[in-house]
């Protein structure tokens, strides 16, 4: 699928959002990719995962593991792990720090991939790599749907992305005048109680 293919799949989906967003790195933008409007519809969700997995296994070969961070990368990892034919683990916060918990596990040799849905800071990825590091196996790289950094993001491992765009973001003190005069919203789940 091409860029424009995927974001007229979030277009389709009402989850091209535009307005004041604050992000999950604390960034601000006027632009907000609301994934989960898409994941609620199967259809869409098969269908951008099975490009996905696609491109995910000419790059890594037989995958294990799916583990993806909550709550984004929930749906995604389960969906890319059905089409892989493997199994898909999630991490959650708990007091913000990303754990895998429920008896989740991963064995000594099994090849993992990381799940997410948007790239921005690629905060999030980092803290899955190092969560990963406290448990065996192997992570050989990462996926997502959307990198809205253009490639630019550090995501600690290599990142196949179905799609690469370039959304602007900006520092909370440094916005351009048209977004300083908006209410800001934060539609992502860190920092929530
Ligand atoms: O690359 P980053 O700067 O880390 O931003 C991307 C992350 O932000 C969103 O998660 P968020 O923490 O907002 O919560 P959510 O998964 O519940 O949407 C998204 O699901 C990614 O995990
Ligand atoms: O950076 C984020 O938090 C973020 C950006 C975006 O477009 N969509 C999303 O779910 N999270
Ligand atoms: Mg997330």
């Amino acid at each position: 699928m091409t860029n424009e293919e995927v974001l007229a799949v979030f277009r389709e989906a009402g989850a091209l959002l535009e307005g004041h967003f604050i992000l999950s790195s604390g960034r601000r933008s006027p632009v907000f990719l609301q994934k989960a409007l898409v994941f609620s519809q199967p259809d869409k969700s098969e269908k951008l995962c099975a490009a996905l997995a696609k491109k995910l296994t000419e790059k890594f070969g037989k995958i294990d593991v799916v583990a993806g961070p909550a709550v984004g990368g929930i749906i995604p990892g389960y969906e890319l792990a059905r089409q892989l034919g493997c199994r898909s683990i999630f991490a959650e916060r708990v007091d913000g720090q990303l754990q895998f918990r429920r008896g989740f596990s991963i064995s000594e040799g099994e090849r993992v991939l990381i799940a997410e849905d948007i790239v921005t800071t690629g905060l999030s990825f980092r803290e899955t790599v190092e969560a990963l590091e406290a448990l065996p196996g192997e992570v050989v790289g990462g996926a997502c749907i959307i990198d809205r950094s253009g490639g630019r993001a550090d995501v600690g491992c290599e990142l196949v992305s179905l799609a690469s765009v370039n959304f602007p973001d900006y520092d909370a003190d440094d916005l351009p005048p048209e977004l300083a005069l908006m209410p800001a919203v934060k539609p992502g789940s860190r920092g929530l109680a």
